[in-house]
């Protein structure tokens, strides 16, 4: 089993990670918190707030686990092809497998990834909601003082099973849509390289951008309920599971609820995608 595909692919998810954290933070505000007006709104208010740390706030824990999220996502997702095809990472290129086999593959990715995300994903969502500014005398202290001290606080308060909150929601989010984010990477390099050849960087860059925001757009109905389920356990209860909060949201919210973040999410995705591409093909071919 090759183990470079999986140390790229955690070197990758690092570089991707760090650039697109305080998108992302903006995005889970935007999900699960309904005072913000917009995208500017959110960034001014976290920036008065909190100052630009705030837009980093959770990012350690997925920085840590990154190694084992994303190397489980890609290295799962390039065996799980040599198992499908018989061929490795660079013979590939020559013999392109069937976008059957890279759908496959990339489901079988994002199912195994969602597992080791789950616990540290909520953590990272527990941390980013937390509007209180650094303490300062007088000011009031936030729930979590980091994230030690958050996933031992779920532990004790909501039981070992309260570390998998939203895990289903995860699941059924990543599983599809890591078959899309795969297919449509192979398929952009494919169509713009000529026949045998390695895509060019800046092939890479943007088929790994768009692969990015189609795999997005396709998650962000899931994404929304998911942070919403992981928010839930903080206080009251209020959603009986899934569908309960599916039902409730659109209730509250309309349809639109399903599409909260997505655009913020999409302009985060192009860049942290093009990044994380790159960086895996330059990784396998100085290796290779
Ligand atoms: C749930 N979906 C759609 C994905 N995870 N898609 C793949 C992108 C992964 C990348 N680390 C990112 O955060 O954009």
């Amino acid at each position: 089993m090759p183990v470079e595909e999986f140390v790229a692919g955690w070197i990758s998810g690092a570089a991707g990670l760090v650039l697109g954290h305080p998108f992302d933070t903006v995005k889970v505000r935007l999900q699960t918190q309904t005072t913000y007006r917009g995208i500017a709104d959110c960034m001014v208010r976290i920036y008065r707030h909190e100052s630009l740390l705030g837009f980093f706030k959770g990012m350690s824990f997925p920085i840590a686990s990154i190694a084992v999220v994303n190397s489980v996502l890609f290295g799962v997702y390039s065996n799980a092809l040599l198992l499908l095809t018989a061929t490795s990472h660079q013979e590939r290129r020559a013999q392109p497998p069937s976008y059957m086999h890279i759908f496959l593959a990339g489901c079988t990715g994002g199912f195994l990834q969602a597992y080791c995300l789950a616990p540290f994903d909520l953590i990272k969502v527990r941390l980013q909601n937390q509007t209180e500014p650094r303490a300062q005398p007088g000011s009031p202290r936030p729930r979590y003082k980091g994230p030690m001290h958050c996933a031992a606080s779920i532990f004790q308060e909501e039981g070992p099973r309260g570390l998998f909150r939203g895990a289903w929601a995860l699941t059924l989010r990543d599983t599809p849509t890591m078959g899309i984010y795969f297919i449509t990477y192979e398929g952009l390099c494919h169509q713009y390289t000529p026949e045998g050849q390695n895509p060019s960087s800046a092939t890479v860059l943007v088929a790994g951008g768009f692969a990015g925001i189609a795999s997005w757009v396709a998650a962000t109905p899931l994404d929304v309920i998911k942070s919403r389920m992981q928010m839930d356990g903080l206080r009251y209860k209020v959603y009986r599971g899934m569908l309960d909060c599916m039902v409730s949201s659109v209730r509250q919210e309309g349809l639109g609820v399903f599409f909260r973040g997505l655009t913020i999410n999409s302009a985060r995705a192009f860049p942290v995608n093009a990044v994380t591409f790159l960086s895996y093909e330059y990784l396998l071919r100085w290796w290779g």
